[in-house]
């Protein structure tokens, strides 16, 4: 995906923006006539463009051009075919784009409205509170893709890695890893009740339910982990934990705030409550050079870093820091120690 993309599908979903609130377009929402007379697509995304502008909602025009081009049966204003772009619209087709620009209007997120959003070439379905899978995840399946995938040692009993993610979501890191590593497997664990269930209808929708284990769990819970295994120890873990440190949730954009599960996001003091939790369990749950592979706060390469080195029993170590799209340090992979045997080898 182009870097631009990358930072449109960023600021649809409010990341990164800090303040900017307008509790008024919540509270003081008015709805609007519904538009009349014979308009095309492209009136009415200039229509809505203009009033999402005056109430303030950001990204006005890509939001109302998701909206339009959605009611028209097309994933992107740009992909519709030029002769939808200027035919008028159907009285039920301006009703629809006036419904869901209502809930633009009070902030939803367009992924939420419309109800599914691309990831790694996947649609899933999309659906609050669970969390949006955000450009930035789409850096870090890329980054574990390209690991295994250089690999010189076979992993997992057939041929492909054992992966467990912790915090599924959408199931958006799961699904992409075992739609391009056919041999794999993987255990998807989520406290959350929606999240599991959305993880398991995406699962169905893209048939890869057979290569993955849905668990409802919380990694927090101490013994939990003891049945959990059923594969034996994991060739990697993955996870896109709650990392935001507490006193930033106050600055998330409304979008996010409104409708975004806090428990998705909000990783304690310094944002490690569910990273350090996933480090101790380590030596339970990988194998011997067995990788982790997190995204994290730009705080926290030094953070975790530290934090390992208080923990040498855990033989694990931080090999790797990488960068997302905008230059940040975003990414962290952790190795056990253990014989090598040449897996997951940075360059
Ligand atoms: C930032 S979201 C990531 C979701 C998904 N992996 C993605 O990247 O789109 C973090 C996820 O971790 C889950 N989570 C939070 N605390 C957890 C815990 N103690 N045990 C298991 N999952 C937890 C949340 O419910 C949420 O789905």
């Amino acid at each position: 995906m182009e870097l631009g993309d990358r930072m449109l599908r960023a600021l649809l979903s409010g990341l990164g923006r800090k303040g900017g609130t307008r509790g008024w377009a919540f509270s003081s929402w008015q709805p609007y006539l519904p538009l009349a007379g014979l308009l095309s697509a492209t009136e009415v995304v200039s229509h809505w463009t203009a009033v999402f502008e005056k109430r303030g909602i950001p990204e006005a025009q890509a939001s109302s051009e998701y909206i339009v081009a959605h009611v028209l049966g097309a994933k992107t204003f740009q992909s519709l075919r030029p002769v939808l772009r200027t035919q008028p619209l159907s009285p039920w087709q301006l009703q629809h784009v006036q419904k869901l620009s209502s809930y633009r209007l009070q902030r939803m997120p367009v992924q939420y409205i419309l109800g599914e959003w691309d990831f790694q070439g996947l649609s899933l379905k999309m659906a609050p509170p669970v969390f949006i899978p955000r450009p930035e995840t789409e850096e870090l399946v890329e980054w574990v893709l390209k690991e295994v995938t250089q690999s010189s040692c076979p992993m997992g009993a057939q041929g492909g890695p054992l992966i467990l993610e912790v915090g599924c979501g959408s199931g958006a890191i799961s699904l992409s890893l075992l739609s391009q590593l056919p041999q794999s497997r993987v255990i998807a664990v989520d406290k959350g009740e929606a999240a599991i269930c959305l993880t398991q209808e995406n699962a169905q929708r893209l048939r890869l339910l057979d290569r993955i284990q849905i668990v409802p769990l919380d990694v927090t819970l101490e013994g939990s982990w003891s049945h959990l295994l059923p594969w034996g120890p994991m060739d990697l873990v993955v996870s896109n934990p709650p990392y935001i440190f507490h006193q930033d949730m106050e600055q998330l954009a409304p979008e996010i705030r409104s409708y975004e599960d806090p428990v998705a996001l909000d990783g304690g003091e310094e944002g490690m409550d569910i990273i350090t939790h996933i480090l101790a369990l380590a030596p339970w749950l990988l194998k011997d050079s067995g990788s982790i592979f997190l995204e994290v706060d730009p705080r926290h390469p030094e953070l975790v870093g530290s934090w390992l080195q208080s923990r040498p029993d855990l033989s694990l170590d931080l090999v790797a820091v990488r960068k997302d799209f905008c230059g940040r340090p975003r990414f962290l992979h952790i190795r056990r120690s253990g014989p090598q045997c040449g897996c997951l080898m940075e360059a």
